[in-house]
């Protein structure tokens, strides 16, 4: 089953538009690797790190990374977020779900987005990310991954997402991009 998944994503990654099967990778079945991303969105800024080393390096993100065996993902994303930015979120919420399927990865990434406007600590800088605060109208999208000026819109405007992207490296090839639960 997750061979055969993983042989026709192959395959759909090379494509320049989405596939008809993309929306079926945000069903959450099928083998996938498990990350978490958390945004500080204070109602006016977001709270972003410039990555300093290894997977996306140089760009701006929130903070999450792989979960961990035993970690629920919740669990994940608060470690992350304390590792990351050095802070502990008050009030995380799960925002949307966006999976990426990289051509020369075997399995696309299930990564659960989560909001916080609330947090303890101070946020800051750590080995591995720079945390520094941007306005909702001057998200730096040309220094991020490509697909956030896709779903950023969305995460601001506090209506939960659901997307699939598909990446080359660091170029986006497709995506399908859902509102709602
Ligand atoms: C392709 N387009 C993308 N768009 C937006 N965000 C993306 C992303 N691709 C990966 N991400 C996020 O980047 C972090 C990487 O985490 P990453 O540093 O690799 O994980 P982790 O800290 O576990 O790794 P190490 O322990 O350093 O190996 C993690 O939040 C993940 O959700």
């Amino acid at each position: 089953m997750a061979a055969t998944a993983v042989g026709r994503w192959a395959v759909g990654a090379a494509a320049s538009s989405a596939p008809s099967w993309a929306s079926e990778l945000l069903t959450g079945a099928g083998a996938h690797k498990l990350l978490t991303l958390v945004i500080v969105d204070d109602g006016e800024r977001v709270l972003l790190g410039r990555k300093k080393r290894g997977f996306g390096e140089g760009y701006y993100n929130g903070f999450g990374g792989k979960v961990e065996p035993g970690e629920t993902v919740r669990e994940a994303a608060e470690r992350e977020l304390h590792e990351e930015a050095c802070i502990v979120a008050e009030d995380m919420k799960e925002a949307g779900i966006l999976v990426f399927a990289f051509d020369d990865q075997p399995l696309p990434w299930e990564v659960h987005v989560f909001s916080a406007t609330k947090f303890k600590g101070e946020p800051t800088e750590t080995e591995e990310m720079a945390p520094i605060w941007f306005k909702h109208g001057d998200v730096p999208y040309e220094k991020m991954w490509a697909d956030d000026i896709h779903w950023y819109p969305m995460f601001l405007g506090r209506r939960y997402f659901r997307g699939v992207f598909a990446f080359s490296k660091s170029t986006l090839l497709w995506h399908t991009l859902l509102e709602g639960p």
